[in-house]
């Protein structure tokens, strides 16, 4: 028999663990800070300190692709023990890889990162829709199939995303608000949450779009290094935090490389986030 939905997995580990994904991101200036050369040896002591120090401990982890692929072939192997470690300690792992592509093609990274045995699966990735979001149907539905999720980048947290994602599509709704509502139609009727997640970051502030049915994870980066707080969560998502998944990467990180800073740190934001979103 298969996993349970990634909507109800996901519900039960932050119920378990808290609101929090910690991104695994080895910019080469943390690799420095943590003493490490900017090299694959470097990036694997990195990787499994952050895996050591954060996979018993949060609901989801969140490797950054970009930062291993820079290594090659070699730096992929390490995102993908990354990926088993973490799982085995008891992570969710949510891929960052942000792909998207023309359906036919898709259906190959949806093999890759959804697919059941394949080693860069981990059980959700992030997907970009600006290809359409019908693009995206051979992700979504593999993931459906095997208990996987997807995060569709909506109201990314950078300043440049606004000029496309608020941007009237043909029909005058707003493109990210096209976006939700695809989002909503796939999680219709899910409980307790949809498994198409939505990305919509802490830093965008009050945009009119409407997320109220969109039943599905809303992944919020921004917090910490991009200057968003927790207080800004309300600001975006308004009173209802309940499907809110705040993520941060350097905010953890540049704790390390003690295992236990690492996850003080990690405590200290779960902390600070169980108190406004329960
Ligand atoms: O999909 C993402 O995770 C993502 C979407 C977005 O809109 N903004 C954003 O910052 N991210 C990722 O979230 C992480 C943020 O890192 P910090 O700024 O260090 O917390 C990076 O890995 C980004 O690639």
């Amino acid at each position: 028999m298969g996993q349970d939905a990634f909507g109800a997995r996901l519900a039960a580990a932050t119920a378990a663990r808290g609101p929090l994904c910690v991104g695994i991101d080895p910019h080469a200036a943390l690799l420095g800070a943590w003493g490490l050369d900017d090299t694959v040896a470097g990036l694997e002591s990195f990787a499994r300190t952050a895996v050591e120090a954060l996979a018993d401990t949060v609901a989801v982890l969140k490797p950054q692709s970009a930062f291993f692929e820079r290594f090659g072939s070699r730096g992929v192997a390490v995102l993908e023990r990354v990926i088993a470690d973490a799982q085995q300690a008891g992570a969710l792992v949510l891929v960052d890889a942000k792909r998207g592509d023309i359906g036919s093609t898709m259906a190959a990274y949806a093999d890759a990162y959804l697919g059941d045995g394949s080693p860069l699966a981990g059980d959700a990735v992030t997907v970009s829709p600006f290809l359409g979001f019908g693009s995206l149907r051979p992700a979504v539905d593999l993931a459906l199939a095997t208990g996987r999720g997807v995060f569709v980048l909506a109201l990314t947290s950078n300043p440049e995303g606004a000029a496309v994602q608020h941007a009237r599509a043909a029909d005058d709704r707003r493109v990210a608000q096209v976006i939700a509502d695809e989002a909503a139609a796939v999680n219709a009727g899910a409980a307790p949450l949809g498994s198409v997640g939505l990305v919509v970051g802490a830093t965008v502030g009050r945009t009119g779009v409407d997320l109220t049915a969109v039943n599905g994870p809303l992944l919020a980066p921004g917090l910490g290094a991009q200057g968003a707080t927790v207080d800004d969560l309300r600001v975006v998502f308004g009173d209802d935090l309940s499907a809110v998944l705040p993520t941060t990467s350097r905010e953890v990180l540049g704790a390390g490389p003690g295992v236990s800073a690492l996850r003080d740190a990690a405590r200290r934001q779960i902390d600070g986030l169980r108190a406004v979103i329960g």
